[in-house]
């Protein structure tokens, strides 16, 4: 068997406007890149080769260790690991950074093993990352990271993880203010109850989006594209926020939105073209609001991990 494997994993955009911790997708790039290496003893290490991460110092808190640990215990193995990150997303920047590491390490090791699990069965030990990152173990970023494409958590309990077709033709901006936002701090702001009017255009909206994706309907797509409970609260942790989604609509996109838990945003169009305006359209407004920032344009990443 393998000593060692180097992965790829990728970013993701959880929660997709109206789907509040039940959809999210994965993004060609960027992602985390990492070395695993099974060790002569129990254990786990972490080596850190990227420019500019800093991992929490308990290396028991690092949400690869984590997951791999949570995977491990269900197989009964006591084996130990090397981690090495090679590259790393940026934590706190609100497109899974904390979900890859979590998927990486999982996907890595069940590789090395010979796939005893199925990739869908990978996700519930990166669930436990999420939840040593954010202290609740949400699904919307580590399903799409594992599985790819769109995935809608139908049900946590039990976990119900469906993965929904999209358009071929659909093109995600992405653009990061330079401020950072902890997922776990973005849930503690929220609101513990909703009004029944709320509910009923939010579940709308999710069912509204789930269509439009599933029959390639871009109108439908954009109109569903919408988040009446959880954007108004957490727009306000990011300056501008109005007047950068205002500019995304403005230049063609069909929705957009808090990317994640923030602070980035995200924006869907149905051509490269027109993602690339929109990209322009959010940086130059940010700008305006002397908040440094940079976007950028990727595809939807149809297969999640992958072996590098
Ligand atoms: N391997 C890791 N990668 C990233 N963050 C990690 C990792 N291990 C632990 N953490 C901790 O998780 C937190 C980052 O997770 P958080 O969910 O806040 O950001 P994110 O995943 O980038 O955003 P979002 O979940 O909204 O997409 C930080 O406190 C960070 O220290
Ligand atoms: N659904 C999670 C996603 C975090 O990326 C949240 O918004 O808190």
């Amino acid at each position: 068997m393998k000593e060692s494997i180097r992965v790829f994993s990728p970013a993701t955009v959880a929660n997709v406007a109206c789907g509040f911790d039940v959809l999210g997708f994965a993004l060609e790039s960027p992602g985390d890149e990492i070395e695993v290496r099974r060790r002569d003893e129990p254990g786990f290490t972490v080596i850190n080769k990227t420019a500019d991460t800093v991992f929490p110092g308990d290396v028991n808190k690092n949400t690869a260790v984590v997951s791999l640990k949570a995977y491990l215990e269900h197989l009964g193995s006591e084996d130990g690991f090397e981690i090495t990150f090679h590259s790393k997303i940026k934590p706190g920047s609100g497109i899974g950074s904390s979900s890859a590491s979590a998927a990486a390490s999982v996907f890595a090791v069940n590789e090395l093993l010979g796939r005893p699990l199925a990739q869908t069965d990978l996700v519930q030990f990166a669930m436990q990352g999420e939840k040593a990152a954010a202290g609740v173990a949400h699904a919307d970023n580590v399903a799409p990271a594992l599985l790819g494409g769109f995935v809608l958590v139908r049900s946590y309990d039990p976990l119900d993880l469906i993965q929904i077709p999209y358009p071929e033709e659909l093109y995600c901006t992405i653009i990061h203010p330079q401020i950072e936002v902890k997922t776990e701090d973005a849930r503690k702001i929220l609101r513990k109850g909703i009004t029944l009017k709320d509910a009923v255009t939010q579940w709308g909206n999710i069912a509204g989006l789930i269509a439009g994706l599933m029959k390639g309907d871009y109108p439908l797509i954009g109109r569903s594209l919408k988040d009446v409970i959880i954007e108004p609260i957490r727009s306000m942790l990011i300056p501008g926020f109005d007047e950068v989604k205002e500019a995304a609509l403005a230049n063609g996109a069909l929705g957009a939105s808090i990317s994640g838990s923030g602070p980035s945003m995200f924006a869907l169009s149905s051509s490269l073209e027109t993602a690339q305006q929109v990209a322009q359209a959010m940086t130059k407004t940010f700008s305006q609001f002397e908040i440094e920032n940079h976007s950028y344009v990727s595809k939807i990443n149809k297969q999640g991990p992958k072996i590098l």
